[in-house]
């Protein structure tokens, strides 16, 4: 029986570590050829990672100059691009909005919104061309609730939210599917530049009591990354442990 991703081409942005790199690893044994888009890919450990890639390459996806380049690359080794999933994302300071630096504000803008539309718009083009393709963008509870002192990440994970609805109808008889997951709290280092007190308030949110795990937002966006996803665009797939229940 074949897998359910075999011979598929896959980029996962921010896939050096943490729910990215735990993306990846699922999506190749599903049978994927990945690509890992990060800041910095040297030291990979294909053993403890437990594969290895098809490609690594140093993105930025802040930047749509390095975003094209990179897919341009990626055409030349793979040939196509079937699933784009964008993960890559950062959390900025955890301080009142009042008194949140403009220059941070930008910043975590242009990596967590703007860096998920530069991706989307270069590989949609070619998604388009093809008649599929599957986007899968990591947003978070953050975004559909609006967190506490985390303002600019908030707004730019409902940001995400938003232009996935947007694209997704856009491209809806085009074969190009574009759905989210909105995540509650992972343990991972972006988790741990939160403060404790917020950290332990997220958790005191979720019914079930514990943290989420990297391997269950892997094994949802599998699903979603795949053909069986087919009627379904423009979706927030929540992984909340029943916080979230509309
Ligand atoms: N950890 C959580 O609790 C949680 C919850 C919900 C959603 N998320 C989202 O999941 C995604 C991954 O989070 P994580 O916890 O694994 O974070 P992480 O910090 O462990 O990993 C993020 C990765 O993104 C890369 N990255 C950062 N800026 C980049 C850029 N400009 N270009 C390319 N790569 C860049 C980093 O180098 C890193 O490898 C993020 O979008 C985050 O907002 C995380
Ligand atoms: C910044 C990041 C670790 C984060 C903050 C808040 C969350 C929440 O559920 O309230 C998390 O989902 C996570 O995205």
């Amino acid at each position: 029986m074949s897998q359910y991703l075999e011979g598929q081409a896959a980029i996962i942005t921010g896939g050096m570590r943490g729910i990215g790199l735990g993306i990846a690893r699922r999506l190749h044994a599903a049978g994927a050829r990945i690509v890992i888009w990060d800041l910095a890919v040297e030291g990979w450990d294909s053993v403890g990672n437990g594969f290895e890639p098809a490609l690594r390459q140093a993105v930025d996806v802040s930047s749509l100059s390095s975003v094209q380049a990179a897919f341009a690359e990626v055409l030349e080794r793979l040939g196509q691009v079937d699933i784009l999933v964008n993960n890559a994302g950062i959390n900025g300071p955890v301080v009142p909005s009042w008194e949140y630096p403009a220059d941070a504000w930008d910043k975590v803008i242009a990596i967590d919104l703007n860096g998920v539309f530069y991706c989307c718009r270069t590989a949609i083009a070619h998604m388009r061309e093809r008649g599929y393709g599957r986007i899968v963008n990591i947003a978070s509870m953050a975004g559909k609730e609006g967190v506490q002192y985390i303002s600019a990440y908030s707004a730019a994970k409902a940001g995400v939210i938003a232009f996935t609805k947007a694209a997704a109808k856009e491209l809806a008889q085009d074969g190009v599917l574009l759905n989210c997951v909105a995540p509650a709290m992972v343990e991972t280092p972006l988790m741990a530049e939160m403060t404790q007190a917020h950290i332990d308030a997220s958790k005191a949110k979720i019914p079930m009591g514990r943290f989420l795990k990297a391997e269950e937002i892997a094994n949802m966006v599998t699903w979603i990354a795949g053909p069986e996803c087919s009627f379904t665009t423009g979706f927030v797939f929540d992984l909340s442990g029943g916080r979230a229940t509309y």
